[in-house]
């Protein structure tokens, strides 16, 4: 299936099945300081607010109290619909698609990754309560069992350890900035996976991240969370309405996004993306849920090698970066793009499904 940019990925939960092959773009052991080619250099004090408050409106569903607003408005609700039948017809379910999955799967190994909030959690106000489902891990263990499996996150190492609770599994936080292998496994090499390209940005990170929860304590509502090697500014629970002084008007949202712009400006290395209803503040290295897509690969032992199908389940836009890796693919043909309906209610059932056990061959 050709690619498709259709509608932004944050409307539905989407699975990209790739057979890999592609080459190395990093040395392994790991650099310990990062080589220039990683570092990329981001304009952030360029971009209007106006484009960004239309980004931040079409960032994800939001709090129950805007939702029922919004559920009220036909058009609205009309143009969502029409939004994602034009997904689903690009990216058919990939439940229906199972099939296909399995038959390019033949005689290949897969690895499993999987990203945590909004696929193997569901999407809540308070992302401290983004609790997985005994289901969810109980079908994350059996899948674990069969294929080399990591999650990777935007959240902190620390906490997505915590959230998921398997220790046979490899952990990607911080947006893949922070990896390490599983403590427990049948293979000796995997619990020294360990790899921290931005360590350098700890302390500013650390920094940045005091400085915008004092610069957005009067914001009602907001919610801003130290990633460790990257920070979030939580916008969920912000009211979005408009204030009025004199003849020009401003949204809470509008002020929000300049006063985590006003921070930003003092640190050049630093770049400001957007998740679901969320600001990331992440350094400028050429690093990302991709890289660490690769990096694990080529870590298990699989870099070069054809008959490796990486299989990635994520939601939201950060996960593109890691859905690119497929489209390097010398093989185009046995890549199945598909999607999950919106959340993690789909995931279960499709990682439940995966296909039948395949040998794990060590590194
Ligand atoms: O890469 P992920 O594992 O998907 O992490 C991305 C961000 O997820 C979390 O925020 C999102 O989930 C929250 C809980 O459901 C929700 O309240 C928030 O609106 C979402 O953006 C997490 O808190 C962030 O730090 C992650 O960067």
């Amino acid at each position: 299936m050709t690619k498709q940019n259709v509608v932004p990925a944050e409307a539905v939960a989407t699975v990209t099945v790739a057979a890999a092959g592609s080459s190395p773009i990093f040395p392994y052991p790991p650099p310990i300081s990062i080589p220039n080619k990683y570092v990329s250099q981001f304009d952030l004090v360029s971009g209007r607010t106006s484009s960004w408050l239309e980004s931040m409106k079409a960032s994800s569903p939001t709090h129950p109290k805007v939702a029922a607003a919004l559920a009220a408005s036909v058009p609205i609700v009309d143009s969502v619909f029409k939004m994602r039948s034009g997904w689903t017809m690009w990216h058919p379910s990939a439940l229906s698609q199972f099939d296909q999955i399995v038959r390019a799967s033949k005689g290949k190994q897969i690895v499993m990754f999987l990203d945590y909030d909004g696929t193997l959690s569901p999407i809540v106000e308070d992302p401290d309560s983004a609790f997985m489902s005994n289901a969810m891990r109980k079908a994350v263990r059996e899948v674990a069992r069969d294929f080399p499996t990591a999650i990777v996150s935007g959240r902190c190492l620390d906490k997505v350890v915590d959230f998921v609770k398997l220790a046979e599994l490899y952990y990607a936080g911080s947006h893949g900035m922070d990896i390490k292998g599983p403590e427990k496994s049948r293979h000796a090499k995997a619990a020294k996976v360990l790899f921290q390209p931005a360590s350098e940005f700890l302390p500013m990170i650390d920094t940045v991240y005091k400085t915008l929860l004092d610069r957005t304590k009067f914001t009602p509502g907001v919610k801003v969370e130290n990633n460790k090697f990257c920070a979030s500014v939580h916008f969920r629970c912000v009211d979005e309405k408009v204030r009025y002084h004199f003849t020009s008007a401003t949204s809470n949202w509008g002020s929000l996004i300049d006063q985590v712009r006003s921070v930003l400006k003092e640190y050049p290395r630093l770049r400001l993306t957007q998740g679901r209803k969320v600001l990331e503040i992440r350094p400028t290295i050429k690093w990302d849920k991709g890289k660490a897509l690769e990096f694990l690969l080529e870590s298990l032992g699989f870099a070069n090698c054809k008959d490796v199908m990486p299989i990635y389940i994520g939601d939201d836009r950060t996960d593109e970066d890691a859905f690119k890796v497929g489209e390097g693919l010398l093989d185009p043909a046995s890549r199945v793009e598909a999607s999950t309906s919106e959340g993690s209610v789909e995931s279960v059932d499709w990682i439940h499904a995966a296909p039948p056990p395949m040998k794990f061959s060590d590194a």
